[in-house]
């Protein structure tokens, strides 16, 4: 029988993740989603076709799987909120940056599977990518059932081991951000040199796409891949040389390690509070 779903606290997340699974079938009645505000409740249920209701209590009741996606320091007291509604079998699965498994069960105050994940906003548009973790209590078929409810949204890894979470956040749930930047600044330079936004910004994010491509569906070395557009004396070799005058290694290592940080930070936050 489907799974009927609960998404707690319906926003851009809770969004992405119920439009790509009606986008691939899964019926609009086995699915619900609570939010406090009457107009964000009427305009999902007009767009979407699935339940909103304003009461946790009852959505977590009805629900076999329950998706908890407000924002981290929503997270607590949401969950311990509908704590007496919680039943052995239901499975709970997060999308909150930097909140451990553990944290988590202790809020929920029962032994039910539990999951961490960490999508990106690409899940909109279908090309998501999602790091999973979760607790012992979890069975097969509720992993099943997680790797497919992320699969409607784009693709998805299993992590052994928790403290991956925080290099899969600073990998793909910020990475977009960074791309974003990057096409920004290209951007901003094009129209400097007197291209307009719209030729901009379709050259930079086809290169974006196509590069990305080629990493996805090559078996060659990315440094490879590179040097096939590095033309001796050419003009890719001096844009190249431009990052390693700025060392863009220890550019983008310190972002990672900026947001790796942050992750952990408000992990040990979120953990000092289950007490
Ligand atoms: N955005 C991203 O790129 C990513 C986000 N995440 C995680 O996803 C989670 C959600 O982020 P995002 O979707 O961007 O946030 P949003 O603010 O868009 O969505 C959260 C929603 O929760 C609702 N909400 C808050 N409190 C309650 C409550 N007590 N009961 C019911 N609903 C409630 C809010 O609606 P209302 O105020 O109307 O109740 C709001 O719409 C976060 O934990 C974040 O860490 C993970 C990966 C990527
Ligand atoms: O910035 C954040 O905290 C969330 C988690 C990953 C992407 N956005």
């Amino acid at each position: 029988m489907t799974p009927s779903i609960a998404f707690i606290g319906v926003g851009n997340m809770a969004s992405a993740i119920f439009s790509g699974m009606l986008a691939t079938g899964y019926p609009a009645d086995k699915i619900m989603g609570t939010s406090r505000t009457p107009e964000k409740r009427h305009y999902y249920n007009e767009q979407y076709g699935i339940a909103m209701l304003a009461d946790n209590d009852s959505a977590v009741g009805q629900a076999d799987i329950v998706v908890l996606c407000v924002k981290p320091a929503q997270m607590q007291s949401v969950v311990e909120g509908f704590s007496s509604q919680v039943r052995e079998g239901q499975l709970f699965i997060s999308v909150a940056a930097g909140i451990e498994l553990d944290s988590l069960a202790h809020w929920l105050g029962k032994p039910v599977a539990v999951v961490r994940s960490m999508p990106n906003t690409p899940s909109q548009i279908g090309a998501g990518m999602t790091g999973l973790i979760a607790n012992q209590y979890i069975n097969d078929e509720q992993k099943s059932q997680v790797s497919e409810l992320f699969s409607s949204i784009g693709n998805s890894v299993w992590v052994e081991n928790e403290v991956h979470m925080h290099t899969v956040t600073s990998l793909s749930g910020s990475a977009p951000a960074y791309f974003f930047r990057f096409i920004e600044a290209m951007v901003k330079n094009a129209k400097e040199q007197g291209l307009d936004e719209a030729t901009s910004r379709e050259l930079a994010s086809n290169a974006m796409f196509g590069a990305a491509r080629m990493v996805m569906e090559l078996d060659e070395p990315i440094e490879q891949l590179r040097r096939n557009i590095t033309s001796p004396k050419g003009t890719t070799e001096q844009a190249l040389l431009s990052f390693e005058a700025a060392d863009i290694d220890k550019i983008v290592a310190d972002a990672m390690m900026a947001c790796v940080n942050r992750s952990k930070e408000m992990a040990a936050d979120f953990a000092a509070k289950k007490d």
